[in-house]
């Protein structure tokens, strides 16, 4: 299995450090299960930026974008944006960030979200969080939520966890199936689930040292002209 120590440091046989990569940990569950919710805890305590993949979508979707309408109808509809929008958003906030530790929440939903991040940015996850809830209190949260979410009713909730089903769990068994699932019973109060959550990454954490200033500025330098030049070999994303 790999490690975030994989993740992060590389080392030469002759000991130099050659490389560190971005730490990405992917954060999965279905619609309601609380990713959201512990990412902002994830954020405060173990200085990781957030970025929720939905949010991204729904931020774009309200810039007045061309692909705005496009976005709105694939939400209300409970269906999966292509991956090129949503890799370029993230690819983009990640960027900006000038952090090198990043949440990423709600996805990969697909196959197609799992292998176009991969091919674009070069990065696998250093492993992945599930959040495991019965589709019931996923469908009380979800009706509660009070977001003001137009996709937070029952019907369009019914078509995401249609998707979530047919098309996000296959990823989390993919994950499951190479050792990097780390699944929480997300059933539970928040501050239990978070109590579970802590623990995943206290003990992962132990290993990783954190990036110093230098260092970051460095890894993210090399990381964006990485990403330029596998956007020239794959040519997955628009928009350079
Ligand atoms: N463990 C929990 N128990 C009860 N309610 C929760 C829990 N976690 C989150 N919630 C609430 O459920 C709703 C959905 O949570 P959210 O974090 O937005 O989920 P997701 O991002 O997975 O859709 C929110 O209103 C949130 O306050
Ligand atoms: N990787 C992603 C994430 C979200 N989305 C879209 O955004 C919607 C809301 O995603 P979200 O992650 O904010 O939803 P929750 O799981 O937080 O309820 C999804 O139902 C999809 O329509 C997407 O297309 N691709
Ligand atoms: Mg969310």
């Amino acid at each position: 299995m790999e490690t975030v120590v994989d993740a992060s440091t590389s080392e030469e046989a002759n000991g130099s450090a050659v490389e560190k990569k971005p730490i990405v940990v992917f954060v999965l569950g279905g619609p309601g299960s609380g990713k959201g919710t512990q990412c902002a805890y994830i954020v405060e305590h173990f200085g990781f930026s957030h970025f929720s993949a939905g949010d991204l979508l729904r931020a774009e979707m309200n810039s007045g974008s061309e692909n705005g309408l496009m976005i709105r109808s694939m939400i209300n509809e409970g269906k999966i944006v292509p991956s090129e929008v949503t890799v370029n958003l993230l690819q983009q906030a990640m960027e900006e960030s000038g952090n090198d530790k990043f949440l990423i929440d709600g996805f990969p939903r697909n196959e197609e979200n799992r292998a176009a991040f991969e091919a674009v940015t070069g990065i696998e996850p250093a492993f992945v969080l599930f959040f495991d809830c019965p589709k019931e209190e996923m469908e009380r949260r979800i009706l509660n939520r009070n977001q003001g979410r137009e996709d937070d009713n029952i019907e369009t909730a019914r078509k995401r966890f249609k998707v979530f089903l047919e098309s996000s769990l296959p990823v989390v068994e993919y994950y499951e199936s190479i050792g990097k699932l780390q699944k929480i019973d997300a059933a539970r109060p928040i501050e239990e689930v978070f109590e579970s959550v802590k623990t995943v990454f206290a003990s992962i954490n132990e290993k990783v040292k954190p990036h110093g200033r230098a260092e970051k500025k460095f890894t993210l330098l090399k990381l964006q002209l990485k990403w330029k030049m596998n956007l020239l070999r794959n040519g997955v994303c628009k928009g350079y």
